[in-house]
């Protein structure tokens, strides 16, 4: 008998996979913690609008990645940003443009995977906190002792901690997922009754506690909130003040941000912080995916390739090619 495939995670990687395993006739069931998908992609919903507080913008290396870019584009979920870029180092703020193409959500980044997700099944809002093998085939049990399934298989699409937990029941390769570190980042929006008299866009920023910041309004399908900005901390900062209360993050990065943006910063009208825990993983890997295919577990996310978008991409068509090639041997 066949069921579907339980994918665990709607962020890019999840919706990649779950895309090339609909089209290839196979039933899927989504699952997530959150309550909308996109994870590190999403954009949170506030009094000032919806704010990119993960995922800035995405580039384009791959050919595979670039046929799948022009598609959103011509469906209308994603759009070309064109930032006036800017770097900051040794507290000198210089122009920095480049040639890259750089791609956003329109109108906010999730967007992209609101359209990904279309009609396939999902259930948000569910933190599945155990896969383990029924009779014959496996299931899920999420956070209030809820049971799903049965499943064929299972793709499990999280950060790698959360993945080798999930993937206790394939020890080889629960550890192989758990040799990959990920690394938290601290994100701060700010808004600003008036606009900041500065031509700055986006900013690569060294020598700071902050590593980027971008005027979020100034995106394309933004302009109508306020003037309000993303600023992420570094991973080293961020790891030194992981459990600082946020009104005391908001503080210290619009101080950073005040010294760097080389224009007069008056205090804002709002301001969110978002811890994200597992924001970056340690290093690239080549791995495309994880898998144990006899069990029928397999693993996908930016961190078995580089931790970008892209790389979450192809992720999740890498576990679709194993899911698809183990299913017809
Ligand atoms: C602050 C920040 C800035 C970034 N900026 C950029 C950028 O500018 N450009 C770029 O290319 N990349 C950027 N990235 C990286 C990019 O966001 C990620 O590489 C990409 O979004 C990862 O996608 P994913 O699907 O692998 O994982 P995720 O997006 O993390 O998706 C995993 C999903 O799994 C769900 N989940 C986790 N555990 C469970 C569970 N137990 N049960 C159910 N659901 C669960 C989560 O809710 C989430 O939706 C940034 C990341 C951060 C944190
Ligand atoms: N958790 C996190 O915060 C992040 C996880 C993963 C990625 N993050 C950021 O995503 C951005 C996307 O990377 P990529 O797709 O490779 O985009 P690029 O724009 O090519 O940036 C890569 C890297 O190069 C430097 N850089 C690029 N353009 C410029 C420029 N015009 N001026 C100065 N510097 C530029 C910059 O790195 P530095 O270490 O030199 O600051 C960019 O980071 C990317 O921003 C990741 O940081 C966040």
């Amino acid at each position: 008998m066949t069921f579907p495939i339980a994918i665990i995670g709607t962020g890019i990687a999840g919706l990649s996979a779950a895309g090339a395993l609909h089209a290839a006739g196979l039933e899927v069931q989504l699952f997530d913690k959150g309550r909308g998908s996109g994870g590190r992609m999403a954009s949170k919903r506030t009094e000032v609008g919806a704010l990119d507080l993960g995922a800035q913008y995405f580039t384009c290396r791959d050919r595979r990645f670039a046929e799948a870019v022009q598609q959103w584009r011509d469906r209308g979920w994603i759009a070309e940003w064109q930032p006036s870029l800017y770097d900051s180092a040794n507290g000198t703020l210089r122009p920095s443009q480049d040639e890259q193409i750089r791609w956003i959500g329109t109108p906010r980044m999730s967007a992209l995977t609101r359209g990904l997700l279309g009609d396939m099944p999902v259930r948000f809002s569910c933190r599945i906190t155990e896969v383990f093998h029924g009779k014959q085939h496996w299931m899920l049990q999420d956070a209030d002792g809820k049971a799903y399934g049965p499943f064929n298989q299972v793709v499990v699409a999280t950060p790698s901690p959360e993945a080798a937990q999930l993937l206790a029941a394939a020890p080889k390769l629960a550890s192989s997922v758990a040799s990959v570190a990920m690394e938290p980042n601290w994100a701060v929006a700010l808004s600003f009754e008036q606009p900041l008299d500065t031509p700055v866009d986006g900013c690569f920023i060294q020598d700071s506690p902050l590593e980027w910041a971008s005027r979020n309004h100034g995106k394309p399908g933004r302009a109508s909130q306020p003037d309000t900005w993303v600023l992420q901390a570094n991973s080293r900062w961020t790891r030194q003040y992981l459990d600082l209360v946020k009104d005391q993050v908001i503080e210290q990065l619009y101080g950073a941000f005040a010294e760097m943006i080389g224009c007069t910063v008056p205090e804002p009208v709002f301001g969110l912080a978002h811890r994200w825990l597992y924001g970056r993983p340690v290093g690239n890997h080549g791995w495309g995916a994880l898998a144990d295919s006899s069990l029928g577990l397999y693993a996908c996310g930016d961190w078995c390739l580089s931790g970008r978008v892209e790389g979450a991409w192809l992720s999740g068509q890498a576990v679709a090619r194993k899911l698809l090639q183990h299913r017809a041997s």
